[in-house]
């Protein structure tokens, strides 16, 4: 994540030609490493991580030697497989970082092997000869499959003698449906691979707006002494999508919000938000902040869920223009009630934060696209002007449009009287810094590579989240209420405002 953190020396990479002059990339050179994917036809590789390898290979980080070899149980040779990657790149690689040339060149890297991983008896030998040798460098099995396949997974890769020391494992988020599952998963995969060598997936800890927050709050002294229930007010976190279920309707429909979005990546956003300055940005130090924080979220009793979450299914309407489906029809299933929007109010009981409401929203087919953490402060106490506008807020936008806003009240300037009106500092990154976003994946690819886990969860956290989460799960199981609806397009049903209207805020829409 960050220089001091990690395990190998920064240097200096040259930027492609295509890049803005001043776009200097300072990325961690790496020797030549292998790089296991388990699940090499799914969405999830074909969308995020090819494409996340191809930029960090264009910036040099996969140097000549290094291997990617995906492992799926379809029958492809390793040219059949390039070629489907390659029409990945070239669909999912933003246009101005996508050249056909490098494009070829990155997937001379990339080998194929047919295999059930999740059988040790299958036929290992073309993955175990790819491997051959390579016993002394950075290994990586990133597992891209259903969580269910953990464990008899890396049990294979055991029996096959294909865990060296400089082996780690990369474990997709969901870590389990409930508390139970989770530890299974961990105590199974543990059997196998050290805490150490475990690297738990969370994509929201790779987009740069989110390490950001540690940024904004520890660096600026200013910011950090007025992070307090003092002086805030309330703090929203919003990761709002307007895409549907899509393809991946049969997973969503046994998750949901919750499970998908909540307990994992919005606990993880929470977590920095709220987390005690830590000693140090090592893993170990920023681990046990954010731990601290989970651990002191308010319990979900059922009369809790009941009065502070709000869960709704969206049904059809309209989204830039264009009709969509509800979601049963997307799932093609009329009965369900799971959850693709949620919205809950909680409190984090420490000193620092007494008396302050945390609102966390987030759902499919919304309005719009847009990840945001609101900061609004506390209004001025005393009376001296009568016009005051909405209290300050700081807003960060996670994305898309990367940046941090800042609206105070001033002095209106059309008006001779004294009278307020609101102005806002606004920044946004990609101009401030006139540099690409990295997708979130690039950093966390390279980052397992070089084994430095300050970005990915430790079990403990897990345990945490899903200790936290089960309750919501168990009320609702109770909850008289009925699931509620909202038409896509909408901002999620009228209840999700009324959460915050009893305490006299309102959600930030105009995004
Ligand atoms: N897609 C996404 O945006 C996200 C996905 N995730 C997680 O990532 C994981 C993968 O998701 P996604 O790509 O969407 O899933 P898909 O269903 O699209 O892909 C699953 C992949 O696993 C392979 N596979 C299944 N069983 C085996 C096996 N026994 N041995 C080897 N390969 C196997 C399949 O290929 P084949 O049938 O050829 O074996 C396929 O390549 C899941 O845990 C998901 O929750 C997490 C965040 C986002
Ligand atoms: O993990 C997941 O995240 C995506 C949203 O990610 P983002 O980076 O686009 O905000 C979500 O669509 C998916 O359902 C979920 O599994």
């Amino acid at each position: 994540m960050v220089a001091s953190a990690r395990n190998g020396q920064p240097s200096e990479i040259d930027q492609p030609t295509d890049e803005p002059r001043n776009a200097q990339a300072v990325m961690t050179q790496t020797d030549p490493f292998d790089f296991v994917i388990v699940g090499a036809t799914g969405d999830l590789t074909m969308r995020k991580l090819l494409p996340a390898f191809y930029q960090r290979f264009r910036l040099g980080q996969a140097p000549e030697g290094t291997q990617i070899i995906g492992v799926a149980r379809s029958k492809l040779s390793s040219e059949e497989y390039r070629e489907r990657g390659a029409k990945a790149l070239k669909e999912f690689v933003p246009s101005d970082s996508y050249d056909a040339a490098q494009a070829e060149a990155f997937m001379e890297l990339v080998q194929y092997a047919s295999l059930d991983a999740a059988d040790k008896d299958a036929d290992w030998s073309t993955l175990k000869s790819l491997l051959d040798g390579h016993e002394d460098r950075p290994r990586v099995f990133y597992i891209a499959t259903a969580p269910n396949l953990y464990v008899s997974t890396a049990a294979a890769f055991a029996d096959k003698e294909l865990i060296s020391p400089h082996t780690r494992i990369v474990l997709e988020k969901p870590i389990g449906v409930d508390l139970a599952s989770a530890e299974e998963i961990n105590t199974g995969v543990g059997k196998y691979f050290s805490e150490e060598q475990i690297f738990r997936i969370d994509h929201y800890l790779g987009k740069t707006t989110v390490q950001n927050v540690l940024a904004l709050r520890f660096a600026n002294p200013m910011l950090e002494r007025s992070w307090n229930s003092g002086t805030i007010l309330s703090v929203q976190i919003t990761a709002a999508e307007t895409v549907g279920v899509g393809a991946r309707g049969p997973y969503y429909d046994t998750s949901g919000a919750l499970r998908d979005m909540v307990q994992n990546h919005l606990l993880q956003v929470l977590s920095l938000v709220a987390m005690e300055p830590p000693a140090s940005l090592t893993a170990a130090d920023l681990r046990d902040e954010k731990l601290k924080v989970l651990r002191a979220l308010k319990p979900m009793s059922p009369e809790v869920v009941a009065k502070d979450t709000v869960r709704a299914q969206y049904v059809a309407g309209e989204i830039g223009g264009e009709a969509v489906d509800g979601y049963l029809t997307d799932l093609g299933d009329d009965k369900s009630t799971t959850e693709t929007f949620l919205a809950i109010r909680t409190e984090v009981r420490t000193p620092r934060w007494f008396g302050v409401p945390f609102y966390l929203r987030t759902g499919k087919r919304l309005a719009e696209k847009a990840t945001e953490i609101v900061i609004t402060f506390r209004p001025q106490p005393w009376p001296i002007f009568q016009d005051a506008p909405q209290p300050g807020r700081l807003v960060l936008r996670v994305q898309p449009h990367e940046g941090v806003s800042l609206t105070l009240s001033s002095k209106d300037p059309s008006k001779d009287e004294f009278r307020l009106r609101e102005a806002t500092l606004d920044v946004s990154y990609p101009e401030q810094f006139h540099t690409r976003y990295p997708d979130s994946y690039e950093e966390l690819l390279m980052d397992a590579v070089q084994g430095d886990p300050v970005l990915f969860i430790r079990r403990d956290e897990v345990q945490a989240s899903w200790r936290w989460v089960e309750p919501i799960l168990a009320g609702w199981k109770e909850d008289a209420r009925a699931l509620e609806t909202y038409k896509a397009g909408t901002w999620g049903p009228d209840s999700s405002k009324d959460l915050l209207a009893r305490d006299g805020s309102k959600w930030l829409e105009d995004f």
